[in-house]
């Protein structure tokens, strides 16, 4: 609640408004029952036409009154709560986006989606709600138990008998209900999870004839999510049949002490009529209370939902007391006066386990590399390649061992200062929306588009470029669908080199090229190479046989590391996997 509140500045007149048009609304909505009263008990009884139709133009007005106070209420109310929402979906996703790999990974996106969306919708609609009626209902509540204490005493004890009973039913069922919504919300994320990834996996699933199957397993949880849902509908549908139950028997109380009372001429049949509308009047208002507190009770599941995300550690926030330190980063010159090698990073006894994961992804990996080197990194599916290099730019932190660029642990960097210095380019290519020009800017806003072209150039992309008439204006959809797989991968090459960066890491990026491109590909960086440290991941022995560096991985350990000679030399892992891929050629010539 703590974290809504600043979302409330600049609007307080607003958020004060809105419930004081509802309260006006049910002030006059207290007084229809003492001009009907007046109507039956003056103009009706007494053949008055003259009188009744001035209470029906009272009735009319009062009508009239009421709904401009209505409409009023509902249109501040909606602009506080789109302001505070807005103001909320804003905050979340910049939160989002300064999370570490390892905090997604621990919440899932999905659930990131899903409280992005519904959860601040449902948010958003609380307030809606809550700033219309909060005020309101307890006042006719109470207003209309002070209107029939007015009217006559000793009828009206029935209704401080019948409120509290109304009372405790509608709480009773709240209190067993409020759990259940958490669970409803947390099954709504299993079917977003699953509609997510049946999604993005649309051709997969086509390809495996999986539909049938998928179709089953969506409707099983969708079946698990109705199956709470009932449950707790079933429990919110005892509200009304007992409430009613209620009211009604107040009402025949009502009637039969009235009737009674009529025929003695101590109470008139207008009041009669006066306090059975007040019975009803609170009756309706306890129903709504009871939404609005079910409804509120929603909005604080998902207040919660995202207040937890808002509570996850930024990346920035787990870089605590380095502020000094974190001045030193920034690029290789920066460390002028100091005696650590300049452009020199190093792994020493790095280790590390994904958060959840039981066993390590890497141990104890220590090796050392230094501008104008090229790294390459070998080793088979799952055998820690993409881990370590994600270490690199903090996508996640180390926790046992250091790495350090020019000697400076880099978890004593400033997160974006390090990555300004590197590039990276992900196994998976992606692209965004727009042109092409705007996403080879993203390493570099104002690159000048001779730039542009140089870097599509070293990429191997300025052909299929220059072949589209559109040139650096080719329209990318969404992800790049209308691209193939190694064109895609050529243009996310080319974005990481227009960021000129010190540190440039290809993870697997040419994995879609034949070999003739991926040849030429290499050639081409290897002369931009001299001022960069370059990390080579693949899996081909030929795309980092060449490379200054290689570092052979087996289940997260280094099993060597070496020119390719010595490691034919000495490793047998690596003897191995080019054997499997070079073949006679290896054993024939021994290298
Ligand atoms: N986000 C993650 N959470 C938990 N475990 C992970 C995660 N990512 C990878 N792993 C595990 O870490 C190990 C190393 O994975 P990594 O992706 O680094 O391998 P790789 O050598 O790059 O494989 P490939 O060549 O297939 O891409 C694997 O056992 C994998 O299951």
């Amino acid at each position: 609640m703590k974290r809504l509140g600043k979302y409330f500045q600049g609007y307080k007149v607003r958020t004060v408004t809105a419930p004081l048009f509802k309260c006006l609304e049910a002030c006059l909505e207290l007084l229809v029952p003492l001009v009907v009263a007046g109507m039956i008990d003056h103009g009706i009884r007494e053949g008055d036409s003259a009188y009744v139709l001035k209470m029906a133009g009272v009735l009319l007005l009062l009508a009239v009154i009421g709904l401009v106070c209505s409409i009023t209420a509902q249109y501040f109310a909606a602009r506080v709560a789109i302001h505070v929402g807005t103001g909320l979906r804003r905050d979340l996703f910049q939160k989002i986006l300064s999370l570490g790999y390892a905090e997604i990974d621990e919440s899932g996106t999905s659930t990131l989606i899903t409280r992005m969306t519904s959860d601040i919708n449902q948010v958003q609609n609380g307030i809606n709600m809550f700033l219309r009626l909060f005020m309101r209902s307890p006042f006719i509540v109470f207003g209309a138990m002070a209107m029939a204490f007015t009217v006559d005493g000793k009828a009206a004890i029935l209704f401080a008998v019948t409120i509290p009973v109304l009372s405790i039913i509608v709480f009773s069922v709240m209190l067993c209900s409020m759990p259940l919504y958490k669970k409803v919300q947390r099954q709504l994320d299993r079917v977003v999870l699953m509609t997510r990834e049946n999604l993005l996996g649309a051709r997969v699933i086509r390809a495996f004839n999986r539909q049938s199957q998928e179709q089953e397993e969506f409707q099983r949880e969708q079946d698990r999510l109705a199956a709470f849902q009932v449950f707790v509908g079933k429990i919110s549908a005892l509200l009304n049949p007992l409430t009613y139950i209620v009211v009604n028997l107040a009402v025949m109380g009502l009637l039969y002490t009235g009737g009674i009372r009529v025929d003695a001429g101590s109470l008139t049949q207008g009041q009669v009529v006066a306090l059975v509308n007040y019975m009803l009047q609170i009756l309706a208002e306890l129903m709504k209370l009871a939404d609005l507190i079910i409804l509120m009770t929603k909005a604080s599941a998902c207040l919660s939902r995202v207040n937890a995300v808002f509570e996850l550690e930024s990346e920035q926030q787990k870089a605590v007391g380095l502020k000094e330190e974190s001045n030193l980063a920034g690029d290789w010159q920066r460390q002028e006066g100091s005696n650590a090698k300049k452009g020199f990073l190093e792994f020493d006894d790095v280790s590390f386990i994904y958060p959840g994961s039981q066993s390590a992804s890497l141990s104890h990996l220590t090796f050392s590399a230094e501008k104008g080197q090229t790294i390459g990194i070998i080793g088979g599916t799952g055998s820690g390649k993409t881990t370590l290099i994600n270490l690199i730019p903090r996508f996640y932190d180390v926790r046992q061992g250091e790495i350090r660029i020019d000697g400076v642990p880099i978890w004593q960097m400033d997160v974006a200062a390090l990555r300004a210095m590197i590039g990276v380019v992900p196994q998976n290519p992606v692209l965004f929306q727009g042109t092409l020009r705007d996403n080879l800017k993203w390493g570099k806003k104002d690159a000048e588009d001779a730039k542009l072209k140089e870097a599509l150039q070293i990429a191997q992309a300025a052909e299929f470029v220059e072949q589209k008439k559109e040139g650096l204006d080719l329209r990318i959809e969404q992800n790049g669908r209308n691209l193939s797989g190694g064109q895609k991968q050529r243009l996310t090459i080319a974005r990481a080199l227009v960021k000129e960066p010190q540190i440039l890491i290809l993870d697997d990026a040419s994995s879609a090229l034949d070999y003739a491109t991926d040849a030429a590909l290499r050639k081409s960086l290897n002369e931009q190479n001299k001022e960069r440290l370059v990390f080579l991941v693949s899996q081909r022995v030929s795309a980092v046989r060449y490379a200054d560096q290689i570092l052979v991985l087996e289940e997260g350990a280094l099993a060597g590391v070496g020119t390719h000679e010595s490691l034919l030399a000495e490793c047998g892992v690596y003897r191995e996997i080019c054997q499997s891929q070079l073949g006679e050629e290896v054993s024939k010539d021994g290298r």
